[in-house]
């Protein structure tokens, strides 16, 4: 199986500083050789440079557009790139602003792509439902089709076009959705199985049900956006937005080793945010690295039968 692996060291979607050393502590943590262990053949593609855009104002409420809109454009590219060598693209965050270049990217080789998005969160804000315009919590909205009359024209994001359907994305994990996000959610009938579905169904019927629902009729490639946060904080402490009642780690692996055995996985996004800015501890960060190592990995054949 052929992987591409960019880093994107990018934090500028959220206030937090420290996230963009993600790609670092993963590459330290032997991600590159770890995946080639499992029978990977791994392009390193490096980190992308992402520039800083001067007097980049806030437009309404939403912090840093043109930052955030040039550098997931130029992540855009990198994902097409990788894709077009009919790679499965694996891009390490950074925060969750990324997902609006991992996804568009791999939707201009891929349009038939579905979603399946692993978070606390659903990441789906308007720039006017926001609470706090930080664009971390709205990238879904610029790539929903049905969200497209909605969105006021962000300095930054022209280039995007939304490609995706609101029956091409699953939700696993959600507990902390803020009102205007549930109204969207209603509104389109997007699927989630939000932590009071994931507590009734025994853990393995979680991406069952998913699968089942996104590629039970027809294969297509799957593309995975998994936010570190979807896990419990006893396992990912080190990160920006943590939300008690999360996934344990045997449930994360379960559904990665899932994903995995599907051969549909074309696309990975791993999220997290080292964030320091909560006082987190050294120990904190090393447990963070190794979940979202761990994780990782079980899209690429780590599985813990061997
Ligand atoms: N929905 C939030 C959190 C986004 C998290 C992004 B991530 O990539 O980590 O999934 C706001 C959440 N909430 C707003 C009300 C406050 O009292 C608590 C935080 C937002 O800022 O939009
Ligand atoms: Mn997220
Ligand atoms: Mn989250």
């Amino acid at each position: 199986h052929s992987v591409g692996v960019i880093g994107a060291p990018f934090s500028k979607g959220q206030p937090r500083r420290g996230v963009e050393e993600g790609p670092k502590y993963l590459r330290e943590a032997g991600l590159i050789e770890k995946l080639r262990e499992f029978g990977n053949d791994v392009r390193d593609c490096g980190d992308l440079d992402f520039p800083d855009v001067p007097n980049d104002t806030p437009f309404n409420n939403v912090k840093n557009p043109r930052t955030v809109g040039k550098a997931t454009e130029i992540l855009a590219n990198a994902v097409t790139a990788v894709k077009k060598a009919d790679k499965t693209c694996q891009s390490i965050g950074g925060d969750h602003s990324l997902a609006v270049g991992t996804i568009a990217g791999h939707a201009a080789v891929h349009p038939n792509l579905c979603v399946v998005w692993v978070d606390a969160h659903a990441d789906i804000n308007t720039p006017s439902t926001s609470p706090c315009g930080n664009l971390h919590g709205q990238p879904l909205s610029f790539l929903m089709k049905e969200l497209k009359a909605k969105m006021p024209a962000v300095p930054g994001f022209e280039w995007v076009k939304p490609c995706l359907r609101s029956k091409d994305i699953v939700y696993i994990g959600l507990r902390d959705v803020d009102p205007g996000e549930h109204y969207i959610l209603k509104t389109l009938g997007i699927k989630y199985l939000s932590m009071i579905e994931v507590d009734y169904l025994k853990d393995d019927k979680v991406m069952e049900e998913t699968l089942e629902y996104l590629v039970g009729k027809h294969k297509r490639p799957i593309h995975l956006s998994f936010d570190i946060d979807g896990l419990d904080p006893s396992i990912a402490p080190a990160t920006g937005t943590p939300c008690p009642g999360g996934r344990t780690y045997r449930e994360g692996r379960i559904l990665h080793e899932q994903l995995h055995k599907t051969g549909l996985l074309s696309g990975v996004d791993t999220i997290w945010m080292e964030s320091t800015s909560r006082g987190e501890t050294k120990r904190d960060v090393e447990v963070t690295v190794k979940t979202a190592l761990d994780m990782t990995l079980s899209c690429f054949g780590k599985a813990r039968e061997g």
